[in-house]
């Protein structure tokens, strides 16, 4: 029995991430939970002929049930930039949502795999981790910033310049979620060695500041909704089938470095004590199995490493303090 928990599904991302977790064979019960419009969300994808049940939760008194015993807890809830704001900016608002969903995740669903969606992600992961050990239920293989969409973005744009098949490109993105903390690894990936410098340069720039072009082009309209929802369904559903079936999978993620004492001193070699970073990980059915190595860097991404470390410290401790006893 898997049971998914989708909190903030009714929103720009929420919706179509719930439709495509839908789509799963491998999902029992998809719960669905907002403060407001779960119901019609959840009333419409029940009419979906596939195999999970959803059910909707609206409103605090209904967030227990929505997350009572789930293997897995999505969180998308929260407010997205306007034109103008950084990501930091959201952080007075959604990490006191994200605060107060982890509450409930770690009172109801102590063990599930909780995978963090809501900006800014280099902040709220912290946050949700302060949490669980104030719960005395911390497993920090078991929490997830989902920076898929980094990797999405950096395969798509790469593919484009070098001439591949986007969906033959995975490059990993390292770092953060949040601008200069943004780190593409193109070097990992044949064919980027076709780039010029001037390419690498601005394929990179353009990688971390993605989100400002969808924010840009939305024309105030909100930030991306649609292609987080394809990203976050790709790093949720692999970590389904990782609960269903007992298997390993790899992606990139924003992760607790002590998840994997060994994996994290690639890391601690490049970063010295930083406590959360985004690398890739191989997990499974209790979550992360390693961090795999992130030594071999080119000199240009061991610069964008540099100026990603004093942002990544800042936003990481204003998650930790944030919680306080
Ligand atoms: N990690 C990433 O790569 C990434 C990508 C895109 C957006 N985001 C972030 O995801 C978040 C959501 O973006 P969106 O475009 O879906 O926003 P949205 O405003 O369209 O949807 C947010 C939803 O959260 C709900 N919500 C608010 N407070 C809640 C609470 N306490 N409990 C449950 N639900 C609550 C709202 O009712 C709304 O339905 C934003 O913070 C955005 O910055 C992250
Ligand atoms: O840019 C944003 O604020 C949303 C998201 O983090 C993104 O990268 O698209």
């Amino acid at each position: 029995m898997v049971k998914v928990t989708v909190c903030g599904a009714a929103g720009g991302i929420g919706q179509p991430l719930s439709l495509l977790l839908k789509q799963s064979k491998l999902i029992d019960h998809l719960a669905l939970y907002d403060i407001v419009n779960a119901h019609g969300v959840a009333v419409e994808l029940g009419h979906i002929n596939t195999h999970s049940k959803v059910t909707s939760h609206e409103g605090d008194s209904q967030l227990k049930d929505a997350v009572k015993d789930a293997d897995i807890v999505v969180i998308s809830a929260g407010v997205p930039r306007k034109p103008g704001m950084s990501r930091d900016d959201l952080f007075k608002i959604n990490a006191s949502i994200v605060r107060d969903l982890s509450v409930a995740a770690a009172e109801f669903a102590p063990k599930a795999l909780v995978c963090i969606i809501s900006n800014p992600v280099n902040s709220t992961v912290p946050v949700v981790a302060q949490i669980f050990k104030k719960y005395g239920c911390y497993d920090p293989r078991k929490l997830f910033g989902i920076t898929t969409l980094d990797t999405v973005r950096a395969s798509t744009f790469l593919a484009e310049l070098i001439g591949a098949n986007p969906e033959d490109v995975n490059v990993p993105v390292i770092g953060g979620h949040s601008g200069v903390t943004i780190i593409p690894l193109l070097s990992r990936v044949s064919g980027s060695e076709k780039l010029t410098d001037e390419q690498r340069e601005k394929l990179t720039e353009r990688i971390q500041y993605a989100g400002e072009e969808v924010l840009k082009a939305k024309d105030g309209k909100g930030t991306a909704t649609l292609s987080m929802a394809y990203a976050g369904a790709r790093f949720v559903l692999k970590l389904i089938d990782a609960v269903a079936n007992d298997v390993t999978h790899t992606e990139c993620a924003y992760i607790d470095t002590t998840a994997d004492d060994v994996g994290a001193k690639s890391i601690k070699l490049l970063a010295g004590n930083l406590e959360y970073f985004a690398a890739p990980i191989e997990f499974g059915k209790s979550g992360i199995k390693s961090i795999l190595s992130v030594e071999k860097i080119s000199t240009f991404e061991f610069k964008l490493f540099t100026t990603a470390v004093p942002e990544l410290k800042s936003s990481i401790l204003k998650g930790v303090d944030f919680i306080t006893d």
